[in-house]
């Protein structure tokens, strides 16, 4: 049998459900298909979990903290592992069920659920159906990279997704991986009780940033006992008796890491490879990203790529906005691009690393005449009061154009923050906007003006 609709959507992950919503509401009839859990990544085994945990977390490393505060805490508290996952896995019911219960009540829209394949460039095989489209939106997203590296295959490892269906903590979780989710994790574990190495084959963790946002990241996670391992560039596992060993050194002999757990952390890949894309003949890159143009168009047209499977943004609200460009497009008439989009993120240790724009690495070798501007975060009010110093602020700007190039906000509510500078490189205006602001007292943010007021030309 086969079904007509003037639009279908595969994967119900951050883009897909809310263009289902768009395309409905303008008169179109529409198919979303998803193979697993509705909400994708984020909602299941991403963000909202892993946030979750972070602040389960952090209420554990606050305790211990306490007495510093003037508060005291009876001696044994102790933690409730399954009691802290099970919270994280209400919190992911409840956005999947609301989810699935908006899709289910959308006026003219078909939810299906099953594996979508190409059978051609307007024709996709979901179970023992075809379904066909003028117009198709791939949401497919991506999953944990597993590479060949050796013994992988002899151990049992965790990803991000096994590592959520945890009712044991760990006793040791080596975290292969220092970046965005092995870091998090790492955090997370360690302060629920786990012992943690992380195990870095670069020299520096989260080696994309800049050294100085490196060495403070390193310090926070070692100053609570996490083990970091970095240039280890001849990770081995085997098998043993109390989990796994991690072979780090090159040296014959070198001591191993004997770890009750190993969670792989070394990256993601998009899922293109099972979507028969050759039939619908669009093209991907050698990651296996779809190729897409700066509207989110594929090669063939009819079809587009939003989100993580793109490569053009690896963040929920990289996705998001990814669906809002190909509304705005198609349906307002309006002319949005990719390339206009100016990126921010966090990493989520706590405190948190708030970015955006360049780093001043990138900004250095740009050939640009620079200012930069940074403090500490032992200067910053609203970070003494809080006993939380760690991290500092930093801002870069063009010393020609006025313009902000990139800000980073490692510390306490640095992922909120960042947004000051955000919203005004958004704004496309100059550094002494800010200037002349007057935040609120005491804020993080209410720095930002004194930084850019200590812009020096570098
Ligand atoms: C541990 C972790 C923590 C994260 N934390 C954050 C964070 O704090 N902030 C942030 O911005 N980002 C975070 N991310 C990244 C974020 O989760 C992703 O960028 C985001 O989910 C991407 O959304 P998406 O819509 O592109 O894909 P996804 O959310 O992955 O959705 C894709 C959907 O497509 C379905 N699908 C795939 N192939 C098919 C097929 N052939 N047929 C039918 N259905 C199919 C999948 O089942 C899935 O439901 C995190 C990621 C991880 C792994
Ligand atoms: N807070 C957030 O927004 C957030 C949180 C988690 C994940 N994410 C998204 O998920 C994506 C994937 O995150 P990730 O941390 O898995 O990947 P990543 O690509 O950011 O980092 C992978 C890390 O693993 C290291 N690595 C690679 N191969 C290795 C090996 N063989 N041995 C040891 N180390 C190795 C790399 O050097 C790198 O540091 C990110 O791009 C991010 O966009 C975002």
């Amino acid at each position: 049998m086969n079904r007509s609709f003037d639009a279908i959507i595969v994967g119900a992950g951050q883009a897909g459900p809310s263009l289902a919503g768009r395309l409905t509401a303008a008169g179109m009839n529409v198919a979303i298909v998803e193979r697993h859990w509705f909400g994708g990544t984020c909602v299941n085994t991403g963000c909202m979990p892993t946030k979750t945990l972070v602040a389960s977390a952090r209420v554990a490393h606050q305790v211990q903290r306490a007495a510093e505060y003037g508060v005291n805490v009876p001696a044994g508290v102790t933690i409730d592992f399954p009691r802290a996952m099970a919270r994280a896995h209400t919190v992911t019911m409840n956005s999947r069920g609301n989810i699935e219960r908006w899709l289910g009540g959308m006026d003219r829209l078909t939810v299906l659920r099953g594996h979508a394949r190409f059978e051609s460039a307007d024709t996709l095989r979901v179970n023992d159906e075809t379904i066909s489209a003028p117009r198709v939106f791939l949401n497919v997203g991506g999953r944990a990279a597993v590479p060949a590296m050796p013994g992988v295959d002899d151990i049992t490892y965790l990803t991000n997704t096994s590592i959520l269906q945890l009712d044991t903590l760990p006793r040791h979780l080596a975290v292969i991986g220092g970046s965005y989710i092995g870091l998090e994790f790492a955090q997370i574990f360690r302060r629920l009780g786990s012992e943690v190495t992380v195990v870095e084959k670069q020299s520096r963790l989260i080696a994309r940033e800049d050294e100085d946002v490196s060495v403070t990241i390193r310090q926070i996670l070692e100053a609570e006992g996490i083990h970091v391992r970095t240039d280890a560039e001849c990770i081995a596992f085997a098998k043993h008796p109390d989990g796994a060993t991690v072979k780090v050194d090159c040296t014959s002999g070198a001591p191993e890491i004997v770890a009750s757990h190993v969670l792989l952390a070394v990256g993601r890949r998009p899922n293109t490879d099972d979507l028969g894309l050759d039939k619908a003949g669009v093209h991907t890159d050698k990651r296996g990203d779809i190729v897409v143009d700066d509207t989110l168009a594929t090669n063939v047209p009819g079809i587009w790529a939003m989100g993580d499977c793109n490569g053009r943004g690896a963040f929920t609200h990289t996705a998001y906005n990814d669906y809002e460009i190909i509304a705005a497009n198609l349906l307002d008439k309006d002319n949005r691009k990719v390339s206009s989009r100016i990126v921010g993120y966090a990493l989520y240790i706590d405190p948190p690393l708030g970015r955006i724009g360049l780093t001043e690495t990138q900004a250095r070798a740009s050939g640009k005449r620079l200012m930069i501007s940074k403090r500490p975060m032992t200067r910053v009010g609203r970070a003494v009061e809080r006993g939380e110093t760690q991290g500092f602020m930093k801002i870069i700007a063009d010393a020609d154009t006025h313009r902000m190039l990139g800000a980073a906000i490692l510390g306490i509510s640095g992922d909120e923050a960042i947004h000051g500078v955000l919203d005004l490189m958004n704004a496309d205006q100059p550094y002494e906007t800010l200037k002349w602001a007057v935040p609120i007292h005491p804020t993080v943010s209410e720095l930002l003006p004194t930084l850019v007021g200590d812009l020096q030309p570098i």
